[in-house]
């Protein structure tokens, strides 16, 4: 039978299956934050049972964590939370990379800079954004406490099976427009649910143009509307990107792996329950306006008038989110004045992003009374920034350098938005608070962040002169 991608990955790593039962599905990487694993360590101990696999398991703090310093964590909530993953990892043999280390970053920038995230993989994390993983053709979702503690105890999941969706890419993309904006504009085509029950496939040309950072900006935000997971199939991109990484397979078992990645690719005549086209063509800078990520417009537009969605509860939703946001309908994007910029996120902070918002801001300035906080995904893609003078860049134009960590992407750190403040953000999502109670989030691509942060509303590099 022809079948997707993803079926290939599932079906290579069905390890029981009965009619009328979920597939239960072998693990093959498990990746563990400070937020979700506490109380599924704790199940493991009153059970009396261990990790199944502390080899195929891999921890690092990232959400709970400043990124002003190193050491020092203020807030008691979060000390306990970060000292409860020392501890858990400790007891249990599981490998951990604690803030300071150099391999420390958010989980989804981590595991692939590492080279743990592979082809073909089963990859879970108690965390919605583990799509990221998918980038590689890796079968990758977020899973419940729950199931983290089932996956540590036994190294497999139960799963029923997801019906599967293609997202075709065509047309010519214009300059200036990146995997950003590509996704922004079609979680606003198909809504926030629109992906629900489904593993999609991101297809077409546009994606194979696509860099390893811009295809893992896409699968990144499957979950935005509603996806499971969302995988791009492995090319040469991904096996040059992988190349040398410190997980990646070496020399025999790197051909062999090759030779086998090669052949994760959906067969001619496989069958999607649903196949949606994307047009690029005329997509240009994107950025959202409201309180969910399906609530976006080109940066050349206006802020939508409520009254012009037919459906009653877009409706609604607008007229909710407006007045969250303190905007008005019909109020030009482009005269939005903001008050932080946030480069960073599993979304937008990998070395690529970095480098797109330093060569926009390099010579320039963030405008007056705008904060600026540039935080790199990881530790490695701090050094790795700093090795190429991004810092230096960022710093000059009157940007702060951070430590990596989620910071800015949601309130669990200090690093949040004051009541009524308005970011623009090159993170995954801008729902009511996220930021910080009361604050007001526009999503955006790294390029318009950086453009933004200079004229002090938000703005494309086109708009600099
Ligand atoms: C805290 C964590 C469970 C959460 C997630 O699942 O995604 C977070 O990473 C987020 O982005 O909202
Ligand atoms: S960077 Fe944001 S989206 Fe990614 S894991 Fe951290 S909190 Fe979640």
């Amino acid at each position: 039978m022809n079948r997707t991608l993803a079926q290939k990955v599932w079906d290579a790593h069905v390890v029981h299956r009965a009619a009328g039962e979920p597939d239960l599905l072998y693990i093959d990487l498990h990746l563990l934050h400070e937020v979700t694993s506490p109380q599924a360590f704790d199940g493991l101990r009153m059970a009396g049972r261990g990790v199944r696999r502390p080899d195929l398991t891999i921890a690092t703090e990232d959400h709970n964590t400043p990124t002003d310093n190193l050491i020092k964590i203020l807030d008691p909530v979060s000390r306990t939370q970060i000292e409860t993953l020392r501890r858990n990892c400790a007891d249990f043999g599981v490998k951990l990379h604690p803030l300071g280390d150099p391999v420390q970053g958010v989980v989804h920038v981590m595991g692939p800079q590492q080279g743990l995230t592979q082809p073909g993989m089963t990859i879970v994390c108690g965390d919605s954004h583990t799509s990221t993983h998918g980038a590689f053709g890796a079968l990758a979702f977020g899973i419940g406490t729950s199931e983290v503690e089932h996956v540590l105890a036994t190294q497999t999941l139960s799963q029923g099976t997801p019906k599967q969706m293609a997202v075709n890419f065509v047309g010519d993309l214009q300059p200036g427009v990146t995997a950003k904006d590509l996704i922004l504009a079609l979680i606003t085509q198909v809504g926030t649910g629109g992906g629900r029950g489904h593993v999609v496939e991101y297809r077409g040309p546009v994606i194979e143009a696509l860099s390893m950072e811009g295809r893992m900006t896409i699968s990144n935000m499957s979950i935005e509307w509603g996806a499971k997971a969302g995988l791009i199939a492995p090319d040469e991109t991904t096996f040059a990107w992988l190349k040398g990484r410190p997980y990646a397979p070496q020399g025999d078992l790197w051909d062999a792996a090759v030779e086998h990645w090669r052949t994760l690719r959906t067969d001619e005549g496989a069958r999607f329950d649903t196949e949606i086209t994307l047009d690029v063509s005329s997509v240009t800078p994107f950025v959202t306006w409201g309180t969910n990520p399906g609530q976006g417009a080109p940066l050349s537009g206006d802020v939508p008038d409520p009254a012009s969605f037919d459906d009653l509860g877009e409706r609604g939703a607008a007229e909710r989110a407006l007045e969250y946001m303190g905007l008005t309908a019909g109020q030009r994007l482009r005269d939005v004045a903001v008050d932080v910029v946030f480069v960073g996120s599993c979304t937008n902070g990998r070395l690529e992003d970095l480098r797109a918002a330093a060569s926009v801001i390099k010579g320039r300035k963030v405008a007056e009374g705008v904060r600026m906080l540039v935080v790199p995904g990881s530790a490695a893609v701090r050094a790795a920034a700093e090795a190429e003078g991004l810092d230096e860049i960022f710093v000059e134009a009157g940007a702060e350098w951070r430590f990596a960590g989620c910071s800015m992407c949601l309130g669990m750190n200090p690093d949040t938005l004051k009541p009524g403040q308005r970011s623009a953000s090159t993170s995954n999502r801008n729902f009511e608070g996220r930021q910080g109670r009361g604050g007001r989030t526009h999503l955006v691509s790294p390029p318009v962040a950086a453009a933004t942060a200079v004229v002090g509303r938000l703005a494309a590099p086109s708009d600099l002169n």
